[in-house]
């Protein structure tokens, strides 16, 4: 292997120290609920992870697990309350659904301020105005990783294989935002290969195992495998793979691996969404508490800058 590794739990770590010194800094610790619905293995132990780590930060996390059978109606209920209680900063959905449970439905009754996966449409439609407060956490990890190892992105031709609202289109977003020319590739893309070699930045994110081979990629390039697929091996047992074939390290300049490369930085961007969440919310009760205090101030604040557009 040539490839520089870009690995990603020590990046986490390092993200997950500044969210924990930050975090100590509010006046109570970040509060994280995650709702889970059904019995899906993987969900379950992701959501296990994201609650030990938010303990291990020093935030609170409650895990609401639900019944395979739970109604629409019943979620929604639950995130109404949820919204509705100040003690409870961050709100996370696990995804997949089962069918009988509409994703956008849900992700639409997140209050946008406590959307710390930042899938509700006004925190989507403020990355794309590059504004983003709240944004989803595989790609915002993924932005982290690049900068942590110095991977120049403005200026940069980046290619995306994949165009899910979890990372494909948030990710275009961002590097977008930071300088970058960014070309999404999908399953219709005509001549896959001739997109992503003209790439300083490969992200695969299609969940197609070893999709990307050697040829497909420009000398000296980094590579970024989002994938995550089971798969069996010739003895039938099951493992991890990414959807980057392990000969690119041969040709790529930087690549991550799976696991071990953007996995980690998921749950650790998304604590340290919780604790954004927690202070914008803290900072919105302080500006209000102090409107309230001096009520004169503000009015004469408001009536001042009137007076000056009239005039
Ligand atoms: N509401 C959400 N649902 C889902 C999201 C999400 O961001 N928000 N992302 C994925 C699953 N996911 C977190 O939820 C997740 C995936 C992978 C990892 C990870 O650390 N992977 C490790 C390997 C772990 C293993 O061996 O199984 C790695 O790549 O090194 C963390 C979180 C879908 N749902």
């Amino acid at each position: 292997m040539s490839a520089r590794v870009l690995a990603g739990p020590p990046v986490a770590a390092a993200l997950l120290a500044d969210a924990a010194a930050r975090a100590s800094r509010l006046p109570t610790p970040p509060n994280l609920v995650i709702v889970r619905v059904g019995d899906d293995p993987a969900s379950a132990s992701y959501v296990r992870g994201k609650s030990r780590k938010a303990g291990e930060v020093g935030l609170r996390s409650t895990v609401h697990a639900l019944p395979e059978t739970t109604s629409q109606a019943q979620l929604l209920a639950l995130i109404d309350t949820l919204n509705r209680d100040d003690d409870v900063n961050g709100i996370l959905v696990q995804l997949p659904l089962p069918p009988q449970i509409a994703e956008a439905a849900v992700l639409h009754a997140i209050d946008p301020r406590k959307d710390v996966d930042g899938f509700h449409p006004l925190n989507v439609g403020e990355l794309w105005a590059g504004r983003p407060a709240l944004t989803p956490c595989t790609p915002a990890g993924i932005m982290y990783l690049l900068e942590h190892y110095g991977i120049p992105v403005a200026g940069a031709r980046a290619v995306i294989v994949g165009r899910s609202h979890l990372v494909g289109r948030p990710l275009a977003a961002l590097l977008l935002n930071a300088d970058a020319t960014v070309t999404v590739a999908h399953s219709r893309t005509r001549d896959l290969g001739a997109v992503t070699r003209e790439a300083d930045i490969l992200i695969a994110a299609a969940g197609r195992p070893d999709l990307i081979t050697p040829e497909m990629v420009k000398p000296g390039a980094t590579v970024i495998d989002v994938g995550i697929n089971r798969v069996l091996n010739a003895e039938g047992k099951g493992h991890l793979v990414g959807d980057v074939h392990p000969d690119v390290a041969a040709v790529a300049g930087a690549l991550t691996l799976v696991p071990g490369g953007v996995g980690p930085m998921t749950v650790a961007q998304l604590l340290a969404n919780t604790v954004r969440a927690a202070e914008l919310q803290h900072a919105a009760y302080s500006d209000s508490a102090q409107t309230d205090a001096a009520p004169t101030d503000a009015v004469q604040t408001d009536l001042g800058v009137a007076g000056e557009l009239v005039r």
